[in-house]
């Protein structure tokens, strides 16, 4: 198989609560997966098992095939990670917690210091102490860090978390560019739909520690729901009208709305039909559901309520 991240039924409970449950999932090479969900849904600690700093009651994790577990020291040599809000040594300057990752990684070159801190837009802020950073120039840092040495796989918690939209197109080039040009298979967690739909090419929704749904990315277009919107000067007639023309219809503070395939598919039947009523419609238009409406009508269905 070609997963280079995968797990078996990962559980871990705290004090009696699930906050990871029977969660099994798998990220191929090269692939840049989305692991998406609200606050509390167990995407921290699904990355903390995946990378071996806490231990799960059931299940196992893999890296490149092999068993996560406390011995499994050479893995992490192929692994840059970010989990919460990155710690850096804040009396320490950007390029003085570099060097101390470097040596840590054992990286002869002392050139990948300079290459990252260009990558992730760091050196103007070299001689800086990292506690006087901005919190989206604290997060480079984090990333810079995981990036140095080059690792095969990148393990990211919400790594977008307090930096400006500039920064986050940034980001996310970097992240696209690592995978498409350097092979490198990326693990990004996010509680935000619309911005792993840019990046990744599959997401997993996670809720309540169980993962809900998977799909490719190229997929979502088909999953969000349609709706056509009807507007017209006398909304009531012209609703009275479509029903008993077959349409369903419901009234809505903005206009007419109609969900059936049929409605959106068509659209100019329905123009024709108010037209020839002497109700033409004022605007006619699809409207498609946002990502992030989506993404909460996911969680409702399948995991009961967004709790
Ligand atoms: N060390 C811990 N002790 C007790 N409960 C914990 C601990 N770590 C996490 N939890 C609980 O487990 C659940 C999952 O938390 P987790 O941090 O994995 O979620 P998350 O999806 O990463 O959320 P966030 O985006 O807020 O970090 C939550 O209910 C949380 O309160």
């Amino acid at each position: 198989m070609n997963a280079i991240i995968r797990t078996e039924g990962l559980t871990k409970h705290f004090r009696n609560n699930p906050a990871v449950d029977g969660l099994s999932l798998h990220v191929n090479k090269g692939e840049i997966y989305g692991f998406l969900g609200l606050n509390g849904a167990g995407k921290t600690t699904t990355i903390r098992m995946l990378l071996g700093m806490i231990r799960p009651d059931s299940g196992s994790s893999y890296l490149f095939g092999q068993r996560v577990d406390a011995g499994s020291h050479k893995l992490w040599a192929d692994v840059g990670y970010m989990v919460e809000t990155p710690y850096s040594y804040p009396e320490l300057t950007v390029l003085e917690n570099l060097e101390i990752i470097r040596r840590l990684r054992g990286i002869p070159d002392r050139d990948a210091i300079d290459t990252v801190m260009d990558k992730l837009q760091l050196t103007p802020y070299r001689d800086r102490k990292a506690g006087n950073l901005s919190l989206g120039n604290g997060q480079r840092l984090g990333l810079a860090k995981a990036l140095l040495h080059n690792p095969k796989v990148l393990i990211l918690d919400e790594p977008t978390n307090g930096l400006d939209p500039a920064g986050i197109v940034e980001v996310r080039q970097l992240l696209l560019e690592l995978a498409a040009n350097h092979g490198v298979t990326i693990f990004i967690s996010s509680h935000i739909l619309g911005e792993v739909a840019r990046l990744t090419t599959r997401i997993g929704i996670v809720h309540r520690g169980k993962l809900l749904q998977e799909t490719d990315v190229k997929n979502l277009q088909h999953l969000l729901q349609k709706r056509l919107l009807v507007q017209t000067r006398n909304p009531e007639a012209a609703r009275l009208k479509l029903i008993q023309e077959g349409y369903q219809v419901k009234m809505s503070a903005d206009g007419l709305l109609l969900s059936e395939d049929h409605s959106i598919a068509n659209p100019d039947r329905i123009a024709k039909l108010l037209v020839n009523a002497h109700m033409p419609p004022i605007q006619l238009t699809v409207q498609e559901e946002d990502l992030e409406t989506y993404f909460l009508r996911m969680i409702e269905i399948e995991g009961g309520s967004k709790g």
